[in-house]
């Protein structure tokens, strides 16, 4: 597992509510977005599940006009993905599509391969790390990361094996503890491979698992948020309930 406590410490932004948590997440990608874009770039972005990606989903689409973002210059990523027939309202990538990747245009994503189109979930990460290779830059430039209460990110969840995956970018997961059971998910190798990660939580359910994120010790092992900072610089954007422990 990458060292990341040689890393820049984490800065934290708290906003009131998740309303306006969203809001300032989806600005500041944007404006990140258009600035690499305008320096020459084409930024690769780590997106996430969950409830509050979904928020900054949907004003990421109502924001976009403005952005002077071209769709067309920016490839996007899944931090994890449920292991589910494509048409499934549990993808990860078909929830980002509904909230805005169709809206706006994109159509640099990559998606992890869905049940059905290939047998297992082992194969399902097997090509995205292929994809992870070829298709992009090998990393992240702005890498999404959603929390649960304890303390996961992506498909990675405490006491589980794929914490402890080294030599590849994705692993398969299964009994998720967090439904669906099947899913495919970066490692720890592929998550550090971010020059920017931002973490985003709401809600008083998850200002244990911030606390423990962000707290001076603790265990990867118990916590796999603490696994992961960014290369440059990790930033914990939060809602005031889910900074209520810190
Ligand atoms: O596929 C997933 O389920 C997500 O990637 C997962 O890591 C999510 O980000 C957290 O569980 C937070 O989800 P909520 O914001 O809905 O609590």
């Amino acid at each position: 597992m990458t060292d990341v406590t040689d890393r820049p410490e984490a800065l934290v932004e708290v906003h009131p509510d998740a309303d306006s948590l969203a809001t300032a997440v989806a600005g500041e990608l944007l404006n990140r977005i258009a600035d690499a874009q305008a320096a020459g770039s084409v930024p690769e972005i780590g997106l996430t599940g969950g409830s509050i990606a979904e928020a900054i989903h949907r004003e990421v689409a109502r924001l976009a006009d403005d952005s002077g973002v071209d769709w067309g210059a920016v490839q996007f990523w899944f931090g994890d993905e449920r292991f589910v027939p494509r048409s499934s309202p549990d993808r990860n990538a078909g929830q980002a599509r509904a909230a805005f990747l169709d809206a706006v245009g994109a159509f640099r994503v990559q998606e992890v391969p869905a049940a059905a189109e290939v047998a297992t979930a082992e194969e399902a990460a097997a090509a995205y790390a292929e994809q992870f290779t070829t298709q992009g830059t090998g990393g992240f430039d702005i890498l999404m990361l959603g929390i649960g209460p304890d303390g996961h990110v992506a498909s990675l969840f405490p006491g589980h094996p794929g914490l402890d995956v080294t030599g590849a970018t994705t692993a398969a997961v299964h009994d998720s503890p967090k439904p669906p059971p099947d899913r495919v998910t970066f490692t720890f190798e592929a998550l550090n491979r971010a020059t920017t990660v931002w973490f985003v939580a709401s809600g008083a359910g998850k200002a244990d698992a911030v606390r423990r994120g962000l707290a001076e010790s603790g265990s990867v092992a118990e916590t796999p948020a603490r696994g992961v900072r960014g290369e440059r610089e990790t930033t914990w954007f939060l809602d005031h309930d889910a900074a209520g422990e810190l």
